[in-house]
């Protein structure tokens, strides 16, 4: 219901204008819902400056809600260089979310040409969620499950990322499979970052500090992180960048993780800026590649 509310902008009789007006919205329920928009107060803020506020009534079966929606000028969303559109992005996490943070942050500094419109966690107490909910960053739970029966269908989350504009979708840190729903609905426009020099050490079972062991005890001298399009198995979708860092030969997996995340923090700004500013060029082979912004000759 609330993934509808938000499609519809929260009620029939909302206030809300076109998609282009940004708002905040403060929902306070009597019922203690049970789905993340309609637990006590929370704020669902898209950005920008308020220009006014209005009250809604949401009502269905079961109880009333009060939506206070603060309307605002869209002075972001117009942004443009060149006539490039400044892109929306939806980003999943599992976990602490320092990837998503760095591409937080980077869009907030102007690095990236692009805004995180809402952050999708498996998991509703994780790190990357607490971040969120600090930037007033709407949070979606995906999938559910017994422990997490908060979480919303693939069809409302399809529904949810459309009705709030995403252009592309980022896994950054993500534990769970991507249902084809969503790849189907985002065609070559959903990202994930895999700590290892894929094809090596990728697959089912091959997540976070396992990969970095598997590494060490293979004895690779080279590891990396790799981003890569999704597609509908674990880790086999194209390739777009990687890195390549160094494995020394004391290394323990924690040691080698944190240069690799290092790297990751770089790379996923590097690649998300020029995913938003276009410069992702499809060879006739089907190999993605990026096109430098510095000299457009150049290619990565
Ligand atoms: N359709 C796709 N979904 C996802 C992909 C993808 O490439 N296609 N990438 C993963 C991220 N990932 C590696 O980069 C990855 C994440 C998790 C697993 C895994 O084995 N998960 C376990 C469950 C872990 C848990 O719930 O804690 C499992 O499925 O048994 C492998 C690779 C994100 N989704
Ligand atoms: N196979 C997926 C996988 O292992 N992803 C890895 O999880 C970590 C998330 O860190 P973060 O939450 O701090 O961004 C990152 O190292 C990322 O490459």
């Amino acid at each position: 219901m609330e993934a509808q509310r938000l499609l519809s902008g929260f009620c029939s009789t909302s206030p809300i204008p076109n998609a282009k007006t940004q708002f905040f919205v403060k929902y306070s329920s009597p019922s203690s819902s049970t789905t993340s928009f309609a637990q006590s107060h929370k704020w669902v803020s898209f950005k920008a400056r308020p220009l006014s506020t209005k009250l809604i009534k949401c009502t269905n079966t079961t109880h009333t809600e009060t939506a206070e929606v603060v309307v605002s000028s869209d002075s972001y969303s117009q942004d443009s260089i060149g006539g490039i559109l400044r892109k929306k992005l939806a980003v999943f996490v599992s976990g602490g979310g320092s990837n998503f943070r760095s591409i937080h942050e980077a869009c907030l500094n102007g690095s990236i040409l692009g805004d995180v419109v809402v952050l999708v966690a498996s998991k509703q107490g994780c790190g990357g969620a607490d971040y969120a909910r600090d930037k007033s960053l709407p949070v979606i739970v995906f999938p559910k499950t017994k422990l997490e029966p908060d979480g919303i269908s693939p069809a409302d989350l399809v529904a949810t990322l459309r009705g709030l504009e995403v252009d592309f979708v980022l896994l950054a840190g993500y534990l769970k499979l991507i249902p084809v729903e969503l790849i189907q609905a985002y065609p070559i426009s959903i990202l994930n970052i895999h700590p290892s020099l894929l094809p090596a050490f990728g697959g089912k079972g091959n997540y976070g500090m396992k990969v970095h062991k598997a590494v060490i005890a293979s004895g690779a001298r080279y590891s990396g992180p790799t981003i890569h399009f999704v597609d509908e198995h674990y880790d086999t979708g194209r390739i777009l960048a990687q890195r390549v860092v160094l494995v020394l030969a004391k290394d323990t997996a924690e040691e080698l993780a944190a240069r690799v995340l290092r790297e990751e923090h770089a790379l996923y700004v590097e690649v998300t800026k020029a995913l938003c500013e276009e410069r992702i060029i499809w060879r006739e082979d089907g190999v993605p590649i990026i096109r430098s912004k510095e000299n457009p000759a150049e290619y990565s």
